[in-house]
């Protein structure tokens, strides 16, 4: 039989097997430098590979690359929650520096670990995340949900119905977390560069949205949610993302019998908001039902944007039918990307 770890050299210094093209960490476009990193990595070990412990290869890899955050402060952590704050209005500069500090500081963070983990992967085994192509499609997806509710909240603002709820999203399959972290760290880039811009100029807007961002992310493996949550905790992201494990106990019978291995998200009390954004990316032969689910539940409402990976290679067809067919009845727009 062959050794899982063949393919995981002991050697720590990557010099030799990754020829970095662009390993400049300091830029804001993260996708520029992995993309341009070379596959050196074995043939057995690449795209559609599976191994026994892959994922805790990777994690070992990625603690041996990262300095680890610095527990937050009280004041630190007070600020770190007001650094994930979208506002509109210009704030006191003195006040902002700081926060705009932070998020700079928790960004890069973040991309470092992401940056680690494409490196691994295409140096030392392939691994199913989203990777930074698939993120290229998703940013600007995810910005402009993001950016729809924002102006939806600023309206209701100006009509004095003032709801300050956050920017809701789940995603279905955590893995090791690569997606949780893309899709935090690109929503803080956004937030960051807003206020960045609105520091800049002497306008105000007159924009009184204050907007914050949560992320539910649930797997059903109990040792893919432990690699994430330490993933996680190394990203610097740990308080933007509710990590749940979904487990048999968490079934509350709300499938059809088709689907026996289906762990029902409906009755989990972590999963009880509605959500602005959807990303599906876990058991394919669940998309279809689990997004129905999500309906029936007011999880998913009007203006809610679903993300759903896969959908071609994987041949989802039932789930692009069903879309379709909304889409005939001009009940939602959809759009697939290859
Ligand atoms: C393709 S991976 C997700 C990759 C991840 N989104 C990323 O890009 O980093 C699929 C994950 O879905 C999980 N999964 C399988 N069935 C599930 C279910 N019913 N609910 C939630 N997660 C599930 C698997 O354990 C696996 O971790």
């Amino acid at each position: 039989m062959m050794d899982p770890f063949e393919c995981f050299d002991d050697d720590d210094d990557d010099d030799d097997d990754v020829i970095d093209c662009n390993n400049d960490l300091g830029d804001n476009d993260s996708n520029s430098k992995t993309t341009s990193t070379c596959v050196v990595r074995d043939d057995l070990c690449g795209v559609l590979a599976f191994h026994a412990g892959t994922e805790a290869a990777l994690l070992q890899y990625v603690q041996s690359k990262m300095i680890p955050p610095p527990p937050p402060p009280a004041a630190a952590a007070a600020a770190a929650k007001l650094s994930t704050t979208c506002s509109s209005h210009l704030p006191e500069q003195q006040q902002q520096l700081p926060q705009q500090q932070l998020m700079m500081s928790t960004i890069r963070q973040a991309k470092t670990l992401l940056y680690h983990v494409d490196d691994f992967c295409l140096s030392r085994h392939w691994m199913m995340h989203i990777g930074t192509e698939k993120g290229t499609s998703l940013r600007p997806f995810l910005l402009d949900c993001f950016d729809t509710y924002q102006q939806k909240q600023q309206q209701q603002n100006i009509d004095g119905n003032k709801v300050s709820r956050p920017f809701q999203m789940l995603e279905l399959g955590t893995y090791c977390g690569y997606s949780a972290i893309f899709l935090v760290k690109t929503l803080l880039e956004e937030c960051l560069q807003r206020q960045q811009q609105q520091a800049g100029s002497d306008k105000d807007t007159g924009m009184t949205t204050t907007t914050v961002f949560r992320l539910t992310t649930v797997d059903v493996v109990e040792q893919h949610v432990k690699i994430a949550r330490e993933m996680i905790r190394l990203a610097g992201v740990e308080s933007y993302i509710d990590l749940v494990l979904l487990t048999q106990e968490d079934d509350d019978g709300d499938h059809n019998e088709s689907n026996n291995n289906h762990i029902s998200l409906s009755s989990h009390p972590s999963v009880k908001d509605h959500y602005e954004f959807v990303f599906l990316d876990h058991d394919k032969s669940l998309y279809l039902s689990d997004l129905q689910a999500l309906e029936r539940t007011h999880r998913i409402r009007r203006g809610t944007y679903v993300a759903a990976d896969n959908v071609i290679f994987a041949q989802i067809d039932e789930y692009r039918q069903y879309l379709q067919r909304l889409a005939s009845h001009q009940v939602v727009t959809t759009r697939l990307e290859e």
